[in-house]
């Protein structure tokens, strides 16, 4: 990640803030992903040189964290469980069989027909609805599954005593907030990061897939975004008091920023305001609406955005979602990166 303010990558911050559905996780025709990027040099002016200059400039910030009692704020252990865990983890149901599986219907179909995705500046594509119902539900259980166990969820925080405004698990390999560096195994416990499971990789692949035909169906050039292949997923989990000051993401590897190589952000749960801007002020950002399936993709001439995720919006999550999980209020947010 790279500068964030409330969980995660280096994010850089400020507290103040304040599908064309190509998918099923398990459809093999994801796996065809456009190779025709896979070359791109950018032709954005990101020299290593301004890439250093921003990195500078940006881990002087904290992202969205506020200070907490303890003054060196390490990290809080104990794992963090994204389940509800008085009834034992096990989903909600306080709901007759007939009026859940209405429910179930009712959302399926509304995620059958992904609307047309939203182009909202270079290089910056939503893919709403993308992410399918059975595989929301299969990210949520993943998460939960990863999160609790060896490298799961911990709500991070700085040297200076501040704390994000989240948990947070990293995949592939671990993320600090703090020194800003990806590493093979955590600083705080020595524990390496599980690996980022297939299924999340070829949904992925399929959401950049289906960017790349959008720019296409609209004259725009596929190298926009350029395509990539995740080695680190930061997943983020915000309650609905969960917030992310506004950062840029700029602790990859000096080739993958100049490659302008996209993040690939999915949510699932409760909606965010999510916030983008050039410059980092939340006046100025523009503001949009991530809900639970969406997935955002910047890269390219957006690579560098500042963004964050003003304020968590309580009880939007799907219904399907609530009834086939026990997953708490809250949303979950994973990011890909070619670290
Ligand atoms: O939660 C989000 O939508 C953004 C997360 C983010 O920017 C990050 O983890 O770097
Ligand atoms: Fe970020």
């Amino acid at each position: 990640m790279g500068e964030h303010q409330t969980q995660a990558p280096c994010r850089i911050s400020q507290d103040s803030i304040a599908g064309h559905r190509l998918g099923s996780l398990f459809n093999p025709s994801l796996n065809k992903v456009s190779q025709s990027s896979s070359s791109y040099v950018s032709s954005r002016s990101t020299s290593s040189q301004s890439v250093e200059r921003q990195q500078k400039l940006t881990s002087e910030n904290t992202i969205g964290a506020s200070p907490e009692r303890d003054p060196r704020s390490k990290p809080e252990k104990g794992s963090f469980d994204i389940f509800r865990t008085t009834n034992g983890g096990l989903p909600k149901l306080n709901k007759p069989l007939h009026v859940l599986n209405k429910e179930k219907k009712r959302d399926s179909e509304r995620f059958k027909n992904a609307p047309e995705p939203q182009y909202l500046r270079s290089g910056m594509v939503l893919l709403k609805k993308f992410i399918n119902t059975t595989d929301q539900v299969k990210v949520v259980n993943k998460c939960r599954e990863l999160g609790i166990g060896s490298g799961g969820f911990y709500r991070p925080g700085y040297s200076n005593g501040t704390k994000l405004h989240l948990q947070m698990m990293c995949l592939g390999k671990d993320w600090d907030p703090d020194s800003k560096l990806y590493k093979d195994s955590r600083l705080f416990d020595d524990v390496v990061p599980p690996e980022i499971p297939g299924e999340f990789k070829i949904l992925v692949d399929g959401a950049l897939h289906t960017a790349h035909n959008f720019l296409r169906r609209s004259s725009r050039s596929v190298e926009e975004i350029p395509n990539m292949s995740p080695d680190v997923c930061i997943v983020n989990f915000y309650d609905n008091s969960g917030k992310l000051g506004l950062h840029q993401d700029i602790d990859e590897s000096r080739e993958s920023l100049a490659k302008e190589l996209p993040v690939v952000s999915f949510s699932v749960g409760d909606s965010a305001e999510f916030l983008y801007s050039d410059v980092r002020d939340a006046d100025k950002a523009e503001k949009v609406i991530l809900d639970s399936g969406d997935v955002l993709i910047f890269g390219g001439k957006s690579r560098l955005i500042f963004h964050g995720v003003a304020s968590i919006k309580p009880n939007t999550a799907p219904t399907f979602l609530t009834n086939e999980t026990a997953v708490r209020p809250g949303r979950l947010n994973l990011t890909f990166r070619q670290v």
